[in-house]
């Protein structure tokens, strides 16, 4: 489970996200959607308490990652958008500090699993720093995926991944919550939400410009109804984005006028 309550942050005098508030239940894929600059990045990163919250508060798993952070941080597991892998280590190397570090069960015949279904055995020893942009995605994945975490938050899970992998990966994001668990998810790719996500906020500058179900975001932008002639998420976006761009003007030429 995520909580995050009337949750805005500061950076001097910008606002990146103002009073942002959702909730994600366990058996759901949430998505976090908005143009570049939009807060989605800020917003993850106050969830694995890497930085303050300027107001509200973010839960996971009931514990606040401020005041609780040692108990939030057991509960999820984190696949940044760019992550950082220790180089001098071999993939195994990496995952069972990973293993030991969540005590994990079994975790070795785990690990022989995960870089099976990765097709990452014959590179399994091999130092980290010789990996691609998309096999270090692909370990990174794992290692969040590892101690079968009740909550997954994660930043642009498909950058770097070929088509093969970046499938896998929806069916394992979509798995993941089918089994009870709860993830978050970011990206700017509107496919992906489509296909995964059961409900969605969408970001612009901060502000939340829509939030719900795909028929919820159809509904309040007039857009088609649902069914396989219901509008995609790609042109409720725009439609969002315009509506926002239109309220923006009225307001400058009102304040000019
Ligand atoms: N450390 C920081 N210091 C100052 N401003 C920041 C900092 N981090 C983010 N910002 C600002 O906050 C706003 C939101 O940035 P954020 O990275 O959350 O966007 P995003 O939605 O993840 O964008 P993208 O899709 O481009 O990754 C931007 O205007 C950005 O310039």
């Amino acid at each position: 489970m995520i909580e995050v309550s009337h949750y805005s942050k500061r950076y001097g005098t910008h606002l990146a996200v103002a009073d942002l508030s959702f909730t994600v239940r366990p058996g759901a894929v949430f998505g976090l959607l908005g143009s570049n600059g939009a807060g989605k990045t800020t917003t993850i990163r106050a969830l694995v308490g890497l930085t303050r919250p300027t107001s509200g508060t973010v839960r996971v798993q009931g514990f606040d990652v401020w005041r609780e952070p040692v108990r939030a941080k057991a509960a999820f597991g984190y696949i940044p958008d760019r992550p950082y892998l220790y180089g001098k280590l071999t993939a195994r190397e990496l995952l069972r500090f990973v293993g030991d570090l969540y005590r994990v069960p079994d975790a070795a015949s785990g690990i022989d699993r995960w870089l099976e279904f990765f097709r990452l055995t014959d590179f399994g020893n091999e130092l980290l720093e010789t990996y691609s942009h998309g096999m270090r995605q692909k370990v990174a994945i794992v290692a969040a995926l590892l101690p079968d975490p009740p909550v997954l938050i994660v930043d642009e899970p498909m950058v770097g991944l070929d088509p093969h992998a970046a499938r896998q990966v929806r069916e394992l994001f979509r798995g993941h919550a089918d089994r009870g668990r709860t993830v978050l998810l970011t990206t700017h790719s509107l496919p992906l939400a489509e296909a995964v996500c059961d409900r969605l906020v969408v970001l612009d500058r901060g502000r939340v410009l829509g939030e719900g179900t795909l028929d919820d975001l159809r509904a309040q932008t007039g857009t088609e109804a649902g069914g396989v002639h219901g509008d995609s998420l790609e042109r409720i976006f725009f439609r969002l984005l315009e509506e926002e761009q239109a309220e923006a003007t009225r307001a400058r030429e009102g304040a000019a006028g």
